[in-house]
């Protein structure tokens, strides 16, 4: 066996570990595998100087060297160049040195590649990378899994706000691999929302996502792009519009009329309401009915619940982060991920609301099948079918089901979820409760229907659930976003493609913005209070801001508010036996849109 041999294998695993991360991982790595290769490099030249056969591998890791360099200021071409004279070189060399030794050596310094690539990554990692001052502030993570560690993943909200007791309203912070800053003050939502709106309206794409969007067709996890701006168009222009939403009024109406008799009979037979259950139900309904018809629910009432399941499963897997998600770039991560069946799973969900779409479109293209639909006013799967037969936008069945699934999934369980903590804390807080019921009952006097013609009429019921968002907006960090370029915040610096939490559950019980911000007082928006949720005020953020905006806005508050305005009109509200109000808790539940952990069970009693 050669002298030499087992150095030159060594250099030539280098090497190839190097080509491989050079391929694998960004520039801004290069410039830390350039540190590591400064002392390889004087390795390699000992031992070029002693046997000079071996020169081959010096000028290797020069070449390497060159390219590292070249990454930060030459054009992809001279950098396409390079790599395949690597290439080249590489497998030139791997075919001269074949003795069977060195095979076997080969074969075993092969196997253990991925080995040291993982461990070199992990490397990169661990090795401290210097903050600079100009990052915005944040505790320092863990080698490999950042700060992942230091949040509580069931109430994110809550341990990010935590964290800005010690940081201050901008946090930096490391997910795995990724970047992430947290923003926690209204001055500086209001930067990030409204001033550099451009530079701040991406979403990040994860796996989860991308699967249940049929490869990113939605518009909620859309990047911002001529995609996004031609769904918004649609979903605006075309869904809820304001003529629109009025035209689903009868739909609203009807089904809050419907969820009062079950609360009635009930009430009637003395048994308890699970508030939190009939809510759910009925906004489901309602969406669905928008979505496919009034008739739509008198088909199969197993199936709404059977899809209610679904909409739920997918609402987890939306926000669920994947290994690949948190370490990209990583292998094995991917196999990892289908190996906990997760993957499996979310196929299985993806494939039964495929189907249930499907089996609805086209059942639309087929009316005879159903004539029911053939006397209904257009609902939302008839409008998105005659934009597909105008070919204005050019949809495809897909972006058909993909703008359905934003619809029940954003629209279903957020109206829901205001009801349900407006009447905890109204329970909690009797005095309010009261004030609000002699409000809506003399506006209404014994008239025994509110429609929503009677809402604008009620201020003080308004101003309740403005309170119950500010202190719990049903999605605490809005819907995540990420940089689009780089931008500077607060005199910090913010890389492109960095994950952005605008933490409106903090923002909303900020004391720099709110007197006694933990009291519940929905008497502050009376008054001279002008402060709004729509978006130009920075306090009051449970909609978003600027250009992704909840456009469901409009419809959710209004069935928000006939709700409420129902349940207080129609009965007076008690505690189970045995329930003190202090046993009513304020626990949520993780996810993107945050639920009362415990449902919520109360006594009614019919007022009229
Ligand atoms: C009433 C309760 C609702 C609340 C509190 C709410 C809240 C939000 C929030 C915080 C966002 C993210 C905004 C941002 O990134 O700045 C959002 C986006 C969105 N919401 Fe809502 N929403 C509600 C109801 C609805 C309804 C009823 C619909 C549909 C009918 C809907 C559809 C959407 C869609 C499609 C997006 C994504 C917009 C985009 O990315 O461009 N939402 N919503």
């Amino acid at each position: 066996m050669p002298r030499f041999q087992a150095p030159t294998q060594f250099k030539r695993f280098l090497l190839e570990t190097y080509f491989i991360i050079l391929l694998l991982v960004d520039s801004e790595i290069f410039f830390q595998v350039d540190t590591l290769s400064l002392s390889t490099d004087k390795i390699m030249f000992d031992h070029g100087r002693k046997n000079p056969k071996k020169k081959m591998i010096f000028n290797h890791i020069a070449i390497v060297h060159n390219y590292n360099k070249m990454t930060a200021n030459t054009t992809a071409a001279a950098r396409r160049s390079v790599h395949s004279y690597l290439i080249r070189s590489i497998s030139i060399y791997s075919t001269t040195k074949k003795t069977s030794a060195c095979m076997l050596r080969t074969m075993i310094s092969n196997m253990l590649l991925p080995f040291l690539f993982l461990f070199l990554s992990t490397l990169l990692y661990i090795l401290p990378k210097k903050k600079s001052k100009f990052n915005p502030p944040g505790p320092p993570g863990l080698p490999f899994i950042g700060n992942l560690h230091q949040l509580d993943q069931s109430s994110l909200h809550t341990s990010l706000w935590n964290l800005t007791k010690s940081y201050g309203p901008i946090v930096s912070l490391r997910f795995g691999f990724n970047s992430a800053v947290v923003i926690s003050s209204a001055s500086l939502a209001k930067e990030v929302l409204k001033t550099q709106d451009l530079s701040f309206c991406d979403r990040p794409s994860f796996i989860g996502q991308q699967k249940l969007t049929y490869d990113g067709l939605d518009m909620a996890f859309s990047p911002y792009n001529e995609h996004w701006r031609k769904m918004r168009k649609i979903f605006t222009l075309h869904l809820f519009s304001p003529k629109r939403v009025h035209s689903f009024r009868h739909i609203r109406e009807d089904e809050v009329s419907t969820a009062m008799k079950t609360i009635h009979d009930l009430a009637l037979s003395g048994k308890t309401v699970n508030l939190s259950e009939v809510m759910k139900n009925m906004t489901t309904i309602i969406m669905m009915k928008m979505c496919f018809g009034k008739k739509y629910h008198c088909r199969d009432g197993l199936e709404i619940k059977k899809v209610l399941g679904l909409l739920n499963e997918v609402q987890a897997y939306l926000v669920d982060l994947y290994f690949s998600d948190i370490w990209p770039g990583l292998p094995f991560v991917g196999l990892v991920d289908r190996l906990t069946g997760k993957m499996n799973r979310q196929d299985k969900c993806f494939r039964s609301l495929d189907s249930f779409y499907q089996q609805l479109i086209d059942e639309r293209l087929n009316p005879q099948e159903d004539k029911s639909y053939e006397e209904e006013e257009d609902d939302l799967i008839d409008i998105l079918l005659q934009l597909e037969k105008d070919k204005l936008f050019s949809l495809t069945h897909d972006h058909i089901k993909v703008m359905l699934m934003d619809v029940l999934v954003a629209g279903t369980d957020t109206s829901a979820a205001i009801v349900v903590w407006a009447m905890t804390l109204l329970i909690r807080n009797p005095v309010v409760m009261q004030k609000a019921q002699e409000e809506v009952r003399n506006v209404m006097g014994k008239d025994g229907k509110i429609s929503e013609d009677d809402l604008p009429k009620l201020a003080y019921l308004k101003a309740i659930i403005k309170e119950t968002m500010r202190l719990y907006p049903p999605a605490p960090l809005l819907v995540p976003r990420e940089t689009r370029k780089e931008a500077t915040v607060h005199g910090y610096q913010i890389k492109q493609k960095t994950l952005v939490y605008v933490n409106a559950w903090a923002i909303g019980r900020d004391p720099k913005s709110w007197n006694n911000p933990g009291e519940f007082f929905p008497e502050r928006f009376m008054g001279k209070c002008d402060i709004d949720f729509k978006g130009n005020d920075f306090e009051l953020i449970p909609f978003g801001a600027g250009r992704r905006i909840c456009p469901g806005m409009s419809i959710g508050v209004v069935t928000v508010e006939l709700l409420l305005a129902n349940l207080l009109y129609l009965f007076d509200w008690g505690l189970p036996d045995g329930i003190r109000k202090e046993n009513i808790d304020f626990d949520a539940m993780p996810g993107i849109t945050m639920h009362k952990r415990n449902e919520l069970c109360l006594l009614a009693h019919v007022n009229f």
